[in-house]
């Protein structure tokens, strides 16, 4: 727990945590061991390793933002939350949870094995790339920019900006992604694509090169801790379940199969995605009322050095020490 801050004014604390997470970013941000960037999406390689940065927005406001927190970087797999958001609000909860299973697959986030080795062949969950594809062929729309457009509302209610698709990051995937092809005709074959195989691919591609920053995903995190609502506005922006289904699959399958390790020093729900962004919400709890600006907070980091799940180094020792000095721990 944190010591001494009892009582402290809005303005000590913001200084305070603002001291300890520049200390912590500058200690841990080239702690990356034998950690590497992404270079199966050759546009990723060109990040550098050593970047790291960190936003939390708090209650009121507050905003604690140190190191690379101007980098932008593409979403990845963190789009894979706003994607099953979009499906959920277009197609109802009871439909997209009849389409995707909720359960973590153990295995690794591109995996194509767990398809074949289940019984009931249904994608295991929305947040690995079979069953985002899956999600991405439900989305309404003929086009791909059909499908992106709600996802695209969706991010600019959140930001109060219209991000940007890094187009070069799209066409290196889309022009070297072997693997997602491959579950794309597994998933034709076996009859879980809702629309054309080309156009459910060209829009998984371009929600992954959705371009964001820490601040952005901290924004999102906000809003998800939240339930949904915007706590400075009160707008409702996700309907609530759909928020907390989000954050379910989050903490049950948002770092693949480091999930549990992420859930029992961590704590919080959190996704990760392969060019080192993590997007963390933190719901509130009855804790000692100490920091009472991290109850619904939203944080996102980026350390593009993967370990070998994919998900960033530093990000996570970043996020672990954090989470257990502030006590951020759903648990
Ligand atoms: N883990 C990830 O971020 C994966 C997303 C990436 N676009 C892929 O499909 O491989």
């Amino acid at each position: 727990m944190v010591q001494g801050t009892a009582n402290w004014n809005t303005e000590q604390t913001e200084e305070w945590l603002q001291e300890y997470v520049d200390d912590w970013v500058a200690f841990y941000h080239n702690k990356i061991g034998d950690g590497e960037v992404a270079s199966y999406i050759p546009e990723l390689q060109k990040a550098d390793p050593n970047d790291l940065g960190i936003t939390i927005i708090g209650k009121g406001g507050m905003t604690i933002s140190s190191g690379a927190t101007d980098s932008p970087f593409t979403i990845q797999s963190i789009s894979k939350v706003l994607s099953f958001i979009v499906a959920c609000m277009e197609r109802g909860v009871g439909y997209m949870l009849d389409k995707v299973d909720v359960e973590p697959t153990g295995e690794a986030f591109n995996s194509i094995m767990h398809l074949e080795m289940r019984q009931v062949k249904k994608p295991f969950n929305p947040l690995v790339n079979a069953g985002a594809i899956t999600v991405s062929s439900i989305l309404e729309g003929r086009t791909s920019d059909e499908k992106m457009e709600p996802i695209f509302e969706l991010l600019t209610e959140m930001l109060g900006y219209r991000p940007a698709i890094n187009v070069d990051v799209y066409e290196s995937e889309r022009d070297t992604s072997i693997r997602n092809r491959a579950i794309g005709y597994y998933l034709l074959e076996t009859g879980f694509l809702e629309s054309d195989l080309n156009i459910t691919l060209e829009t998984y591609f371009k929600q992954c090169s959705i371009e964001v920053t820490v601040n952005d995903l901290a924004q999102i995190g906000l809003i998800l801790a939240n339930d949904g609502i915007d706590p400075e506005t009160r707008d409702e922006i996700i309907p609530r379940q759909v928020a907390r289904i989000a954050k379910a699959l989050m903490l049950t399958c948002g770092m693949y199969d480091a999930s549990g390790k992420f859930a029992t020093y961590v704590g919080v729900p959190a996704k990760s995605g392969v060019s080192g962004g993590i997007i963390a919400a933190v719901p509130p709890r009855v804790r000692d009322e100490e920091l009472p600006f991290l109850e619904g907070c939203g944080i996102g980091v980026y350390g593009p050095a993967l370990d070998d799940k994919g998900n960033s180094i530093a990000g996570i020792r970043l996020l672990r020490h954090i989470a257990s000095q502030w006590d951020l721990s759903i648990f």
